[in-house]
C-alpha cells in the first residue's frame, strides 16, 4: 500500500472535513452529481420491498463519464446494488467510478458491496449521503478508504448547492429510514383526499370518491411503500375499507385499526385476513368479546393501557415497522398530529364542492388560535394527478436529518473487532439491529445436503426454513410451494408464502413439522455460521450473554415481548455457540 493510503487509513473518518476544498473541477463535480441523482433514482425502483433495509443504487462510470454498469437493491437478502452493477460492468470496473446514493450498510464479508468494488478495481466511490443507523455509520466508508479506495461524501467531501441538492434526492429516498433512526418511531405519512372546499367527505359521512382513480391509483403505489395504513374506528364504520395495494405484485402494508371503544361491525373487509394481516389497537379491556371474536378471525388485537398515537408508533417501532400510512379522518389525524408522530402530508385536492356545515375536515382540532402557530410544510411539490392536483411536504425540514459524521468515540464504538464479552442480554431481530446477522433474514446465502448428499444453495435460513415445511409431501401443490419459496425473491416474501400457505392448506405441510422443525432449523443455522467466518466469530464473541430473538410476536421462535415467548432461535444459537467454543478450544488444545 501506498504511504499516502496507509497515512489515510490511521486517520479518523472525520479526516474527511478537512479534505472538502480539495480541487474538484466544476464540470467533474456536475458529472458527480448527475450520476449520484441517477443512483437515487434507481434506488427508489424497489421503495417498500427492501425494509426494513434502505434502497440502495449503484451507477459505475468509466473514462469519459459513460454509464457501464446500474444496479438498485432489489428486496431483503437480494444480490447487492453494487454487486449488480459490478457485474453488469465487468473488466470495465478496473480504474473506474462508482456512485452509491448510500453508505452501503454491510462491510464484512465476502459478497458485501464493500468487497465487490475493491475487487473489481473500483479507484474511486462517490457515495449521497452516510449510513443513518449509528451502528453502521461510517464502517463502509473506512473499510473502502483502507483498501485504498478514494471515497468522496457528498456534503463533506464535495461541496456546492448542486451537491446539497443531489444530497436531498438521496436523503429522499431514504427517508423513511433517516427520520426512523433520529426520531425512534417509525416514518409516518398522513394522506387524505379533499374536495375544493376542504372536505374528506359529506356531512351523512359518504366519501367514495372524492379523488379521480388515478389519484386512488397512486395511494394504492403509495401503500406498497408502507409497512402498514392505519384508520380509526369511525372509518371502519362509515367506509368499510379494504386498505390492500392493489396495483399487483406490490408490498401487501399491514392494515391497523385504531378503536378506542371497540364498537367495530363484526363484518368489515378488513377481518378477512386470508392475504394480509390486520391489527386491531385498543384501550385495555374494551369489549373482551369481540377481541376474542376478532382474534378467532385471524385479526391481532393489541391492548394498550392508554390508547394513543406515540405509544402505537413506539410499539410499531420496536416491531422493526420502518414506514407507516396513515389513511384516518380528520379526529385520528389531529391526535397524531399532536402526538408529533406525522412526518409528512400527501393532500390530494380534488376539483369538486360538496359544501356542509358539518362535513369532516382534514385534520380535526389541534388548538391554535393565531395564523403564526400554523404548521409550515417543508420540501413542497406539487404534481398533477388526473383531474386533481397532489401537494406533498414535510413537517419538519428533511436537511435537518442528515445523519452527522461520526466522532471519533463512535468510530471506535462501532468497530466489530472491539466487540467486548458482555453479560447480560443480546437481543436481535431485526437484520439492521447491531446483532441483526443472527437473523434468519440477513442477506447470508447457505449451502446444505440434500436427500442425495449435493450441495443446495439457499438464498437464506429463512427460505430453508418455510420451504422444509413441504418437504417430500406427495402433492404437486407442496412441491410446488416448495419450489416457490426456494425462489422467493428475498426471505421476506418466502417467508409470507410459506406462511401463507400452512395457513390456507395445512394440509401440504408434512405431517411431521412439528417434531423435526428444530433440528431443520439447527441444520439451516449450523451451515449459516460455518460458512462465514466472520459471523462465526461474531456469535463466539457473544460468550456470556443470553440470545434472544426480540421478536414481540413469534412466541416459538422469539422471546415475546416481555419474555413470554420460549426463544428456540436464540438457544439454537447458543447451543451453536457452545460447540463453536467447545471445537475452537480442543483445537488450540490439540492442534493437530
Ligand atoms: N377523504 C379521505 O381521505 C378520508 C375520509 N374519511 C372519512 O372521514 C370520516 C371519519 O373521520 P374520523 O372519525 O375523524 O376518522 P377515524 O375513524 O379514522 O378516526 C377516529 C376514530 O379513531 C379512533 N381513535 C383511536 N385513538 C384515537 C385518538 N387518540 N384520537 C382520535 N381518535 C382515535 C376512535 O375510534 P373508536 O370510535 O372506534 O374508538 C375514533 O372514533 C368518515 O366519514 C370517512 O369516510 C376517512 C379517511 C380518509
Ligand atoms: N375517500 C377517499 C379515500 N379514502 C380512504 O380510502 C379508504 C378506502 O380504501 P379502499 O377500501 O382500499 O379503497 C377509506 O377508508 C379512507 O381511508 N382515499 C382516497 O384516496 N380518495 C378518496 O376519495
Amino acid at each position: 500500500m501506498a504511504a499516502s493510503m496507509a497515512r489515510a487509513c490511521m486517520l479518523p473518518i472525520i479526516c474527511g472535513a478537512n479534505r472538502r476544498f480539495k480541487s474538484n473541477n466544476s464540470s467533474s463535480h456536475a458529472i458527480d452529481v448527475s450520476f449520484i441523482k441517477r443512483a437515487a433514482e434507481l434506488a427508489d425502483k424497489s421503495a417498500g420491498f427492501t425494509s426494513p433495509h434502505p434502497n440502495f443504487g449503484c451507477v459505475i462510470a468509466a473514462g469519459a463519464a459513460k454509464v457501464v454498469g446500474e444496479g438498485y437493491l432489489y428486496a431483503v437478502g437480494t444480490t447487492p446494488a453494487e454487486v449488480q452493477a459490478v457485474e453488469a460492468a465487468g473488466a470495465l470496473c478496473r480504474d473506474a467510478t462508482a456512485y452509491l446514493n448510500m453508505e452501503p450498510g454491510d462491510c464484512h464479508g465476502e459478497h458485501t458491496a464493500v468487497s465487490a468494488l475493491v475487487k473489481a478495481g473500483i479507484k474511486r466511490v462517490v457515495i449521497g449521503m452516510r449510513h443513518p443507523s449509528e451502528h453502521l455509520r461510517g464502517s463502509a466508508i473506512q473499510a473502502l478508504r483502507s483498501e485504498g479506495v478514494q471515497v468522496d461524501v457528498l456534503g463533506e467531501d464535495l461541496q456546492s448547492d448542486v451537491a446539497e441538492e443531489a444530497l436531498k434526492s438521496c436523503l429522499l429516498v431514504n427517508a423513511p429510514l433517516v427520520i426512523r433512526a433520529s426520531s425512534q418511531v417509525p416514518y409516518s405519512v398522513l394522506k387524505y383526499a379533499m374536495t375544493l372546499d376542504g372536505k374528506i367527505a359529506t356531512s351523512s359521512g359518504h366519501s367514495s370518491w372524492i379523488s379521480s382513480k388515478e389519484s386512488r391509483c397512486r395511494v394504492s403505489e403509495l401503500r406498497g411503500r408502507s409497512d402498514a395504513v392505519i384508520v380509526g374506528g369511525n372509518t371502519v364504520r362509515k367506509d368499510n375499507p379494504r386498505l390492500t395495494a392493489r396495483n399487483g405484485g406490490g408490498h401487501m402494508p399491514v392494515r391497523v385499526v385504531m378503536s378506542v371503544s371497540m364498537d367495530l361491525p363484526e363484518v368489515a373487509h378488513l377481518w378477512d385476513t386470508s392475504e394480509v394481516h390486520t391489527i386491531v389497537a385498543t384501550q385495555r379491556g374494551a369489549r373482551r368479546s369481540l377481541q376474542k371474536f376478532l382474534a378467532s378471525k385471524g385479526v391481532e388485537v393489541i391492548e394498550f393501557d392508554f390508547l394513543n398515537p406515540r405509544d402505537v408508533m413506539e410499539y410499531f417501532y420496536e416491531c422493526g415497522y420502518l414506514s407507516i400510512l396513515w389513511e384516518c379522518g380528520g379526529s385520528l389525524a389531529a391526535s397524531a398530529i399532536s402526538s408529533s408522530v406525522i412526518h409528512k402530508v400527501y393532500a390530494f385536492l380534488a376539483p369538486k364542492i360538496i359544501g356542509g356545515k358539518g362535513a369532516p375536515t382534514p385534520v380535526g382540532e389541534l388548538g391554535m388560535m393565531e395564523m403564526t402557530q400554523a404548521l409550515n410544510l417543508h420540501d413542497v411539490t406539487f404534481e398533477q394527478i388526473g383531474p386533481d392536483m397532489l401537494i406533498s411536504g414535510f413537517l419538519q425540514p428533511i436537511h435537518d436529518l442528515r445523519p452527522a459524521i461520526p466522532s471519533v468515540s463512535e468510530t471506535t464504538k462501532i468497530d466489530p473487532a472491539l466487540n467486548p464479552y458482555e453479560s447480560g442480554i443480546i437481543s436481535f431481530y431485526k437484520t439492521w439491529d447491531p446483532y441483526g446477522s443472527f437473523s434468519n433474514f440477513s442477506p447470508h446465502p447457505i449451502q446444505v445436503l440434500d436427500e442425495n448428499g449435493n450441495y443446495v444453495t439457499w438464498s437464506t435460513v429463512e427460505h430453508y426454513y418455510q420451504a422444509h415445511k413441504f418437504y417430500a409431501v406427495q402433492d404437486p401443490a407442496a412441491q410446488e410451494c416448495f419450489q416457490a419459496i426456494k425462489s422467493a425473491k428475498s426471505p421476506e416474501e418466502a417467508a409470507r408464502i410459506g406462511r401463507k400457505m400452512q395457513r390456507q392448506r395445512p394440509d401440504l405441510v408434512r405431517p411431521d413439522w412439528e417434531t423435526v422443525k428444530i433440528d431443520v432449523m439447527y441444520r439451516a443455522l449450523k451451515a449459516k455460521f460455518s460458512i462465514y467466518p466472520h459471523l462465526n466469530s461474531m456469535l463466539v464473541s457473544t460468550a456470556g450473554s443470553v440470545l434472544v430473538e426480540g421478536s414481540p410476536h413469534d412466541l416459538f421462535w422469539g422471546g415475546g415481548r416481555e419474555g413470554e415467548g420460549l426463544n428456540y432461535l436464540g438457544r439454537l444459537l447458543m447451543q451453536l455457540r457452545s460447540e463453536f467454543l467447545g471445537e475452537s478450544s480442543a483445537s488450540t488444545k490439540n492442534p493437530s
